[in-house]
């Protein structure tokens, strides 16, 4: 699991930490560790002779910078200092002249000649975004060619949010200090850090982040395994409410996805059969209304649906019901909270704008928040498409809508997103495959974000670098299972 805090309890453990230690072991050990990380990032032994250069601001992040600037003026490294702000950490400063570094008489002349610039302007202490005097000297390191490498965080950006207010550093790589940020895993501020490396400083962290992103062992935790004897209400049955005469392949594809989830059957409900048959002869299927299609233990509904009505109907069943495109539209937030059995929401950017009764954009410059926001709202578990997606579980509340502990836990974001699943129908897929997860028993939160994790990594292997369809990104799922649960296909 990678886990993310934000900075309140970052500067906490900080604090009791550095009660311990002799003043200034903290900055050392940031320092030693940027400083190795920038050796690597040079090369082996591409240290001596290297021309670096350091934008300090004006609090502890320069002074980071300036004391792995010292590290590296000592293995032979020419450091020349740019001064942003009216004042710099004195002794890491002072340090690094002793040891032979200099303060740049021209600042876009150093940057032109460097091989690696050390970006000090902020880390956790920054607020407001990039300085309007440090814009154009980022511009120049970032047009320099140099390797820019982002100390604890990119200047310019939110460490709690990941949001992004005007320019920022674009780093190629971000070396942080004892936890990694809220940020540096969220879009839109995780595509400005680059590579980051996590340096430990010997914080002592709660148990509960802020955010987590699961990992291959973190998944493979949660799949349902069918015992010997799992008949198939044992494995669980999902009901997919999908497709219409106008969207019949949303209906198809959300079967694709709950075939592979782990349920033991697939019951389609909707106007979609022959065409669901056609592809998926295993799927169980019904044209009446849902609550007349016999037992499931998890609902799926909105891929494709247009206006058909049932939604109602599936809202009232004492099964988990995840709730997906057109269905949220027409969604009331007080016929979820008061449902008696989870609901997991599945919105895009757009969507969750609509629900929020806000814009996109304003959604993607603060998806953390939003998808906050969203789950309280609705009491419900979301899961918010993207690049980043997140997943939300709702804080305690009435009825049995909460999974998770009490603020609603660690928003988890999914860590194999890529950009080729932006295609049309790739969200049914993961609809279907995410109700399938809730069939088989998961959690909501877990449901989602196992959901999200296959998703991604099946359409990474789908699309090796070229572009896929819906269709292939489900065909991939068994694959990106094993891949995840370590099962050989002959298992
Ligand atoms: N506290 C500690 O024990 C440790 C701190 N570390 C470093 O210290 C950093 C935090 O240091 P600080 O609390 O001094 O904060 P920062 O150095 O991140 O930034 C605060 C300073 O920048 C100025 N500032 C704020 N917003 C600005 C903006 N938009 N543009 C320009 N200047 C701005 C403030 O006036 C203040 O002087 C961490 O990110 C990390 O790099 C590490 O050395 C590890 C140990
Ligand atoms: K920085």
């Amino acid at each position: 699991m990678r886990t993310a805090y934000r900075i309140e309890t970052v500067r906490a453990a900080e604090a009791a930490l550095m009660a311990k230690l002799p003043p200034g072991a903290l900055m050392d050990r940031a320092a030693a560790g940027l400083a190795a990380a920038c050796a690597g990032l040079l090369g082996r032994g591409r240290v001596s002779g290297a021309r670096i250069v350091v934008l300090a601001g004006s609090g502890d992040n320069g002074g980071d910078a300036l004391y792995a600037g010292v590290r590296l003026a000592r293995r032979g490294a020419g450091v020349t200092v740019v001064r942003l702000g009216s004042r710099v950490h004195e002794a890491g400063l002072a340090a690094l002249l002793r040891a032979g570094g200099r303060v740049a008489d021209d600042p876009y002349a150093a940057l032109a000649r460097a091989d690696l610039v050390l970006d000090g302007i902020t880390g956790i202490g920054g607020h407001g975004g990039l300085r309007p005097e440090a814009v154009p000297l980022v511009r120049a390191a970032r047009e320099s060619g140099a390797v820019l490498v982002a100390v604890d965080l990119p200047s310019g950006v939110a460490a709690d949010t990941g949001e992004v207010a005007g320019e920022a550093v674009r780093a190629d790589a971000t070396v942080t200090f004892g936890a990694y940020k809220p940020g540096l895993l969220v879009d839109p501020a995780r595509e400005y850090a680059g590579a980051v490396r996590l340096v430990g400083i010997g914080l002592e962290l709660p148990g509960e982040p802020d955010l987590e992103a699961l990992q291959h062992a973190d998944v493979a935790g949660l799949l349902p395994a069918p015992a010997a004897e799992s008949d198939k209400y044992g494995r669980g049955v999902v009901g997919v409410v999908a497709g219409s005469k106008r969207y019949p392949g949303a209906a198809v594809l959300a079967v694709a996805g709950a075939l592979r989830g782990g349920a033991g059957a697939v019951r389609y409900v909707g106007p979609a059969r022959d065409e669901v048959l056609a592809r998926f002869p295993e799927t169980l299927v019904h044209e009446g209304p849902p609550g007349e299609a016999g037992r499931v233990q998890a609902w799926v509904i909105g891929p494709g649906l247009g206006d058909t009505p049932g939604l109602d109907e599936v809202l009232a069943a004492e099964v988990p019901v995840l709730v997906d495109a057109d269905g949220l539209g027409l969604l009331d937030p007080e016929a979820v909270r008061s449902r008696p059995a989870p609901t997991v929401l599945t919105p895009h950017a757009g969507e969750a704008a609509q629900l929020l009764g806000t814009s996109r954009e304003r959604v993607e410059a603060g998806r953390l928040a939003a998808v906050r926001e969203l789950a309280a709202r609705f009491g419900a578990t979301v899961l918010l498409k993207g690049s980043t997606t997140l997943v939300a579980a709702p804080p305690p509340g009435p009825g049995a809508g909460g999974d998770g502990p009490a603020s609603g836990g660690a928003v988890r974001v999914n860590p194999t997103g890529t950009p080729w699943l932006a295609t049309a129908g790739s969200g049914d897929v993961l609809s279907g495959l995410t109700g399938s997860l809730l069939a088989a028993g998961l959690a909501p939160r877990d449901a989602a974000s196992a959901g999200a994790y296959l998703h991604g990594l099946a359409a990474r292997r789908a699309a090796r670098g070229a572009p896929v369809a819906a269709l292939d990104v489900a065909d991939a799922l068994p694959a990106a299972w094993r891949d995840v649960a370590g099962t050989e296909p002959g298992d």
